[in-house]
């Protein structure tokens, strides 16, 4: 059974970023973002961090699993967060920007064949040029916040107001884009909430902040340098604990969401964020509550 019907419901069920295999053709890679540019991680580096990052889950309770390896078409399988997303009880299948990162769905068929009913809860958009990619959406409290950003498009949104605007209050947010000077790839390297209801916001990465985000939270603010290190891009195990990185310039935000009662388990992790994505980046919850 899949659901999420929240970010920061008690995380049950959670697919993580495959490390192993990691840069083995590299006839085949492909620098898919600005971060890639400044060089990339080793294996080894990838190994360590992931290791420690599933036990701190394991040992939480959370079932884990790891995308089957897709073979040399894709560079990487580190952040399958983008790859798809559960809304509710259904599962919709991304279809992303980067054409190597599509073939990245290979690798969690297995876990979409053992959704019950399957086929009706699979949810993938009709139209070739309607892009959507799990980072730019968030689910909490009966909205769906959807960013039109460096990976999602105007028709992406729309297809998510079809699907399930029934179900959800749909919350379009504009990103500001490289052009602008800002290198939010994704909603979740801008905005996340945590706890009850509290969020981290980086708030020069948005045109306009939507009321739904003002009214709903106490917000923690997250300045530029922060926000490069990816310090909105935690992951919550409930509403009392969440994952963070720990490095110097994400600890003055750790430290905030302590002081707002939630625990912040540390854990070095350098080389994802490294290829663009942190701990939510590199999650692909499948249940939740
Ligand atoms: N949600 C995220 O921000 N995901 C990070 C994706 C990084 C990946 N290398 C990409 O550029 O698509």
């Amino acid at each position: 059974m899949i659901q999420q019907h929240s970010e920061t419901d008690p995380l049950q069920k959670v697919i993580i970023g495959r490390y192993e295999n990691y840069n083995e053709s590299p006839a085949y890679a492909e620098l898919v973002n600005e971060d890639q540019k400044s060089g990339l991680p080793q294996r080894n580096q990838l190994k360590e961090e992931f290791d420690s990052f599933r036990k701190v889950l394991t040992d939480a309770g959370v079932e884990v699993l790891v995308p089957d390896y897709v073979g040399r078409f894709v560079y990487d399988q580190l952040t399958p967060r983008d790859i798809g997303m559960v809304i509710g009880d259904k599962f919709l299948l991304c279809n992303m920007v980067k054409r190597s990162r599509r073939y990245e769905s290979a690798g969690i068929f297995r876990y979409l064949h053992a959704i019950p009913d399957d086929e009706p809860n699979i949810i993938i958009p009709d139209s070739p040029t309607c892009f959507i990619e799990g980072g730019d959406i968030l689910i909490d409290k009966g909205n769906l916040f959807v960013a039109v950003s460096q990976r999602t498009n105007p028709e992406g949104v729309a297809f998510l107001q079809e699907q399930f605007g029934n179900e959800f209050n749909i919350v379009p947010i504009e990103a500001r884009s490289l052009a602008e000077g800002e290198n939010v790839l994704h909603l979740d390297c801008m905005f996340n909430p945590v706890g009850e209801r509290t969020a981290l916001i980086y708030e020069e990465g948005f045109k306009q902040v939507p009321r739904e985000i003002l009214n709903n939270y106490d917000l923690i603010r997250v300045n530029k340098a922060q926000q490069r290190e990816l310090a909105t891009n935690i992951l919550s195990l409930s509403q009392d604990r969440i994952i963070s990185r720990d490095h110097p310039l994400c600890k003055p935000i750790n430290d905030e969401i302590r002081k707002a009662g939630i625990e912040v388990t540390e854990i070095t992790f350098d080389a994802a964020p490294a290829t663009g994505g942190s701990f939510r980046c590199c999650s692909l919850p499948l249940r939740r509550g």
